[in-house]
């Protein structure tokens, strides 16, 4: 296993250049977070370039946030770039048990099987096809309640399965790892998890292992986030101590992530 330390070292090494196709609301936030952390965002989703841009790219995340059919249009393509290239993918499914066109998309998407799929529990087990309690893009379920339909989407879809909240579940099908740590003013600043979807892609592009790259990646947000929530007055202020501590996070303070094995 690639410990979170080592994929940090990597990852900043590398400075990985990631195609992030996410919504409207997440666009400024996400490039901020992949800059902070190391990585170098490029925010590419039209048709007539997606799919020419994936092949360059280090790696591409694909999120339905702010959906219409030309976007989808614009995701195909790139997921054809990025798979033609052999280059990693990750879903964030948002909210996507919500609508016709986002169950009819993620269904789409999730037959292209996705390198990594990440998303909070109520999107993860409405995948699994359970019921959920979600109605918009927060969770109404908690990650443990997803755990189950985390190992069955991957065991399915043959992808890796992060479920995100609380605290975070990542899975292959057959290994199970646990991820404490973060703020519990991450929710309450939007897009986080969309911006933490391009950061799983920014390891994914340099750490072999899918499994190894996620945990790298969400153990990266939950060591920063619990810095930036030291002393902090409320979301205005964290937001901005979280891409201040997505910097500062080095090597030897993920060596204290709280990671342990199912
Ligand atoms: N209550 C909490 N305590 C600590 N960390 C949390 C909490 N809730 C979420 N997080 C962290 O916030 C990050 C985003 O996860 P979350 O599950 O909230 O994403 P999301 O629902 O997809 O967000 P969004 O759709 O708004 O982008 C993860 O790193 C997760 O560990
Ligand atoms: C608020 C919101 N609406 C669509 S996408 C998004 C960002 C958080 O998922
Ligand atoms: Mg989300």
């Amino acid at each position: 296993m690639t410990s979170p330390s080592r994929s940090l070292e990597a990852m900043r090494a590398g400075a990985p250049l990631v195609q992030c196709i996410t919504n409207y609301v997440a666009m400024n936030f996400a490039a901020n977070v992949l800059l902070a952390a190391g990585a170098a965002p490029a925010m590419v989703h039209d048709a007539e370039e997606s799919g020419e841009f994936a092949a360059v790219a280090g790696a591409l995340t694909v999120n339905i946030g702010t959906l219409s059919p030309r976007w989808v249009a614009g995701m195909v393509e790139a997921i054809d770039g990025a798979t033609g290239a052999g280059k990693p993918w990750v879903l964030d499914p948002v909210a996507c048990f919500a609508t016709g066109l986002r169950r009819e998309t993620t269904t789409k998407l999730m037959q292209l099987r996705p390198t990594i799929v990440r998303g909070n529990a109520s999107e993860i087990l409405a995948i699994a096809g359970e019921s959920s309690s979600g109605q918009g893009v927060d969770a109404g379920d908690s990650v443990q309640a997803a755990e189950a339909a985390a190992r069955k989407v991957a065991q399915e879809a043959g992808s890796v399965v992060a479920v995100t909240g609380a605290v975070d579940f990542v899975t292959d099908g057959a290994r199970g790892v646990w991820i404490s740590g973060g703020s519990p003013l991450m929710p309450r600043v939007t897009a986080t998890g969309c911006a933490l979807t391009c950061l799983v892609g920014a390891y994914a592009a340099v750490v072999e292992d899918p499994l190894d790259a996620t945990v790298g990646a969400l153990a990266h947000f939950a060591v920063a986030g619990e810095m930036a929530g030291d002393g902090v007055s409320g979301p205005g202020s964290f937001s901005a101590a979280f891409l201040d501590a997505l910097m500062a996070v080095g090597p030897e303070s993920l060596g204290a992530a709280r990671v342990r094995a199912a």
